[in-house]
């Protein structure tokens, strides 16, 4: 997978070069280009952003600058493929699990970290001419900039790319996965300050093991984001799961 990422604050974006994601660099099953924005200014000044028409607080980031950035970052590849471009921002679609399963499957991802508030419309707009772009929220919160949520998106969509993670089975079992919030985790010792480690996750009976963790995270779920239930499909719950 190839990602290119666009910003004014290339350092913000180091973390990706650390740890996992640095391994996955390396062994070249991910590729990250951070582009500095400013490179594409042709002032002095080298502005980005100017005042927003209409009034009102805080600065937009110009279209001239973006416009050229984006044709030069996201030109047709080789065999004509285009990026999928996503723009994060507090206005746009819910980020989830979903959506990182759905970027892990394209071969070019390209992020356009907006600043200050926001990204001249005009730019998306033009942009969604040549590729499909994607303005997406990853909370009901507001950053300053887009950098952070970049890196929370490709830290999601890498951990799911085949020898990202050392073991595939964490991806298939984590949180969202099945629908569910993931349930209590335990290790050694077996007794700390007083609190024992559940009796049936020693037992070493699997089935009953599978089921107390099914509970768990259907309690979870439950006491804490009930509306993923009501997105379960019918299927996904059977006669036990109703009981509880
Ligand atoms: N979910 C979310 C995105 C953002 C920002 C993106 C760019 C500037 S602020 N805040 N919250």
């Amino acid at each position: 997978m190839r990602i290119d990422v666009l910003t004014i604050f290339p350092e913000y974006l180091e973390p990706l070069r650390a740890a996992l994601l640095g391994k996955a660099i390396d062994k070249k099953l991910i590729s990250v280009d951070v582009h500095d924005l400013r490179d594409y200014t042709h002032d002095v000044h080298k502005a980005v952003d100017d005042s927003p028409y209409g009034g009102g607080p805080g600065m937009v980031m110009k279209p001239q600058v973006w416009g050229e950035a984006l044709d030069d970052v996201c030109k047709p590849d080789a065999d004509g493929t285009l990026p999928r471009l996503i723009v994060p921002t507090p206005a746009g679609q819910p980020f989830t699990q979903e959506t990182a399963r759905e970027y892990a499957r394209l071969p070019w991802l390209a992020f356009a970290c907006g600043r200050y508030e926001g990204i001249d419309q005009r730019v998306v707009d033009d942009a969604a001419g040549r590729m499909q772009v994607d303005e997406v929220s990853i909370g009901d919160y507001v950053l300053v900039g887009g950098e952070v949520a970049v890196l929370v998106m490709v830290e999601a969509v890498a951990r799911l790319l085949p020898g990202v993670l050392g073991n595939p089975a964490s991806a298939e079992q984590d949180s969202f996965s099945d629908g569910l919030l993931e349930g209590p985790s335990y290790t050694r010792p077996e007794l700390w300050r007083g609190l024992a480690v559940p009796d049936v996750l020693r037992s070493g009976n699997h089935k009953l093991i599978d089921r107390w963790r099914r509970d768990q995270a259907l309690e979870r779920t439950f006491a804490r984001r009930p509306e993923l239930l009501d997105r379960l499909a019918d299927d996904q719950l059977d006669k036990h799961d109703r009981a509880l």
